[in-house]
């Protein structure tokens, strides 16, 4: 069977039993604690293990002149009911070979019969009996399913103990603890489900029973201490000795009861009268019984506890996984054979699922006609310009059991035009087959004739965010696809929604569709210039990213108004007072270059958002140079200037260009960058940092030029520098 089926088993069958099995497991842990509670006093004699019956009875008849039976319970505690020398009725806890009184019987206090009574029927009498049967017997199909997972996870019985590595804390609990309480896991739900069987009479405690019956033998007058059968019978071996009611009467016997069998001993000459065997249904209730509650042994009543302990935290951890399993929906909003970008997921725990989803969700927001599903669903896709394929690895290397038919699908369902592919690999360097299963896939699709490689096969350990948004600048810079390399906004954890205040916005004029939007955070947020600003325009789980700019402890965004635009359209309709929602999502890699020695800013359009704030933060004085590029010279760009100036005269900037592509004189940034490029490689060789925000395509562009200048002049590729952060960059 495959995996997923054991998965959906077991998962099934603690979703149905798990609010009992809750109430069960937390009666289990107070009942354990009772039945290690119940030994403290200690009633147990010393050499109670090497005392026989004979030595016994003889003992307490010195003591007793009048005995009605002698008791020894699951704690090995004597006790006895009998009349004293005053014809005292006597009802105690005893030494068996003194008589002595050790202490009074104690009835369970009210909370602990309470505590029984729902752990044995919920209240429920014979409904919550059989409830309890059934819960114990669906424990047991737990227990079996998940052995089964856990033999799958480690490939097998032989690794059955090998080392688990750490993935998340609950499944590494889960399945260390799973692992380590297996056994009396079993053990209890095995013993509950026998118990109930016998409960509902559906094992029938009749049975067999075996009676033999002796005649007298001809030793009659014999001492109690000489009965061969009391010599034999080891006083921890019996449940209860019943004494003959008047002594003289031959006719009356004892009758002891041991686990296993009864005995009807002659009181005048030891001899056995009649055995009556028990049948096995009964024996094993008695063993069920003793299993189950820990009765008759303090270190088992304390293992059973931690073991109905860790039923609640496996419910807990188990559910954890599941929802992490299952946070991530995949949504599609253009069939399989109308998407330019197919991504592929081959995921097992729902991770590398959330981090295709987020780059199918940008995609889609960006207009992109984006298709996911998993790698088992491939198939042809007559409209694929690229396909991403994001693939963690399992087992020995293996394939995650969503994807277990990538390769024979891959055969089946050539592409019948060229598209491009990038794979990202999934794993973690704890394991030896570090994303062996990425590489094959790799390899696999570079053999594909209709397939060309876009980038080469990158791997991320860990779930790493840095080495993840390492491949999405790169995909997105190569593609010009606009993608937010903000970690944060890859994180599991999503920052908490923020309530923010419109403190102003810019209107538009002429040919100016820019405006700039002021917003106050109603509670204490920390931000800074070049994070990322995420909004839900609908007020669901559809998001618009914005560079944020800090402007006296307010967020400034300068947004740029498309027709009908989910995001700027929203935001533009906004009044001062008004309310939004949304989050800050974290962007370390584009913060100002606090140790840089000095710092070259390039932007285009909207771009200049973060540069603007990070100038006014300037208190150090660092010198900056600002470049920027624009269509028209208009509002905006004198708004600009004016910023420019102002910034300049308090040496928070040092310079400031502007290039305009639709003026007169037609510039682009990259021109300006042409007529500094001394300044540009001189910043570069002294260790200054480049930062550039704005459009893929002035990137692109930007990083052509200085590439250009680099080799010529600086003997060396821009990529020596880019290694160095000293070209940081949030393009879209
Ligand atoms: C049982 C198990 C086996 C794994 N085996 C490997 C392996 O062989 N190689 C590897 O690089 N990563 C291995 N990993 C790590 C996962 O591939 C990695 O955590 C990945 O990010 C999980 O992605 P997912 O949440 O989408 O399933 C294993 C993880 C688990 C839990």
């Amino acid at each position: 069977m495959t995996l997923s089926i054991w998965r959906y088993a077991h998962l099934a069958l603690a979703i149905m039993s798990s609010l009992f099995l809750l109430i069960l497991s937390v009666t289990g842990v107070i009942l354990a604690i009772d039945a290690v509670n119940e030994k403290v006093p200690a009633y147990r004699v010393k050499n109670f293990e090497s005392l026989n019956v004979a030595q016994s009875v003889s003992a307490l008849r010195k003591v007793y002149p009048e005995i009605i039976e002698v008791s020894v319970d699951h704690n090995q505690f004597v006790s006895v009911d009998a009349l004293d020398e005053e014809g005292n009725t006597v009802k105690a806890y005893i030494d068996p070979l003194s008589g002595q009184i050790l202490g009074s019987f104690k009835t369970k206090s009210q909370f602990i019969q309470w505590v029984t009574a729902l752990h044995r029927s919920l209240f429920l009498k014979e409904t919550g009996r059989i409830i309890v049967g059934v819960v114990s017997f669906l424990l047991l199909l737990i227990t079996f399913t998940g052995t089964i997972l856990i033999l799958k996870r480690q490939q097998g019985i032989r690794h059955f103990f090998a080392k688990i590595q750490k993935d998340f804390f609950s499944q590494y609990f889960h399945v260390i603890s799973g692992r380590l309480l297996l056994i009396p896991v079993f053990i209890i739900s095995l013993t509950g489900t026998y118990l109930f069987l016998v409960n509902v009479n559906l094992l029938g405690k009749e049975g067999r029973q075996t009676v033999s019956k002796n005649k007298y033998n001809d030793k009659s007058g014999q001492k109690v201490e000489d009965f061969e059968i009391f010599k034999q019978t080891k006083l921890s071996k019996v449940e209860k000795i019943e004494f003959p009611f008047d002594s003289e009467d031959p006719e009356e016997v004892y009758v002891l009861k041991l686990r296993d069998r009864m005995l009807s001993v002659n009181q005048t000459d030891g001899s056995i009268q009649e055995e009556t065997k028990y049948p096995s249904t009964v024996i094993l209730e008695k063993l069920s019984l003793d299993l189950h509650t820990g009765r008759t042994n303090v270190l088992w009543a304390i293992i059973l506890g931690i073991a109905s302990l860790n039923i609640v935290f496996f419910m807990y951890t188990g559910f954890v996984i599941t929802f992490k399993r299952s946070r991530t929906r995949v949504k599609n909003k253009y069939k399989a054979d109308e998407a330019e970008i197919v991504i592929l997921f081959g995921s097992e725990n729902g991770s590398t699922l959330f981090f295709a989803n987020q780059i199918h969700k940008q995609l889609l927001a960006d207009g992109k006609t984006s298709f996911l599903a998993e790698m088992n669903q491939y198939q042809r896709y007559s409209k694929a310009r690229h396909i991403l394929v994001f693939a963690s690895t399992y087992g020995l290397g293996d394939a995650p059991s969503n994807a277990g038919n990538f390769e024979r699908l891959i055969e089946k369902y050539p592409q019948d035009h060229t598209v491009r592919f990038s794979v990202i690999g999934f794993g973690s360097t704890s394991y030896p087959d570090f994303c062996s299963y990425a590489v094959y896939t790799d390899q696999l699709l570079d053999k594909q004739s209709w397939a060309s490689r876009f980038l080469p096969l990158h791997t991320v350990n860990d779930k790493s965010l840095e080495e993840f948004v390492s491949w999405v600048h790169h995909w997105s810079e190569k593609s010009l696809m606009a993608l937010a390399t903000a970690p944060a906004v890859y994180s599991f954890k999503a920052e908490g929604l923020r309530q923010l205040q419109v403190v102003e916005r810019t209107q538009l004029s002429g040919d100016n569709t820019t405006f700039k939007i002021l917003l106050k955070p109603s509670s204490k947020i920390k931000f800074k210039s070049g994070d990322l600003l995420a909004i839900y325009p609908a007020n669901n789980n559809r998001e618009r990213f914005y560079s944020i700019g800090e402007s006296n402890g307010l967020i400034q965004l300068v947004v740029k108004l498309y027709p009908n635009g989910f995001g700027s359209g929203f935001l533009y309709q906004l009044e001062k007072g008004q309310c939004i929602q949304a989050r800050v999502m974290f962007n370390p890699h584009f913060h100002f270059p606090e140790k840089a020695p000095a710092i070259a800013m390039i932007a285009n359009g909207t771009g200049i958002a973060p540069f603007l704030g990070m100038i006014l933060s300037n208190s150090r004085k660092k010198p900056v140079h600002l470049y920027a590029g624009f269509r028209y010279d208009n509002e905006l760009t004198q708004d600009y200037r004016r910023f420019a100036e102002k910034s300049i005269s308090q040496q928070q900037l040092k310079s400031f260009k502007l290039a305009f592509s639709r003026e007169e004189q037609r510039q682009y940034v990259m021109d300006l960058i042409q007529q500094d490029a001394g300044f540009f490689l001189d910043l570069l060789r002294k260790e200054g940092v480049i930062m550039i925000c704005g459009s893929l395509n002035m990137q692109k562009d930007v990083e052509r030029v200085l590439e250009q200048l680099s080799l010529e002049q600086n003997d060396r590729p821009l990529s020596y520098y880019k290694d160095r952060n000293q070209i940081l960059t949030d393009c879209y």
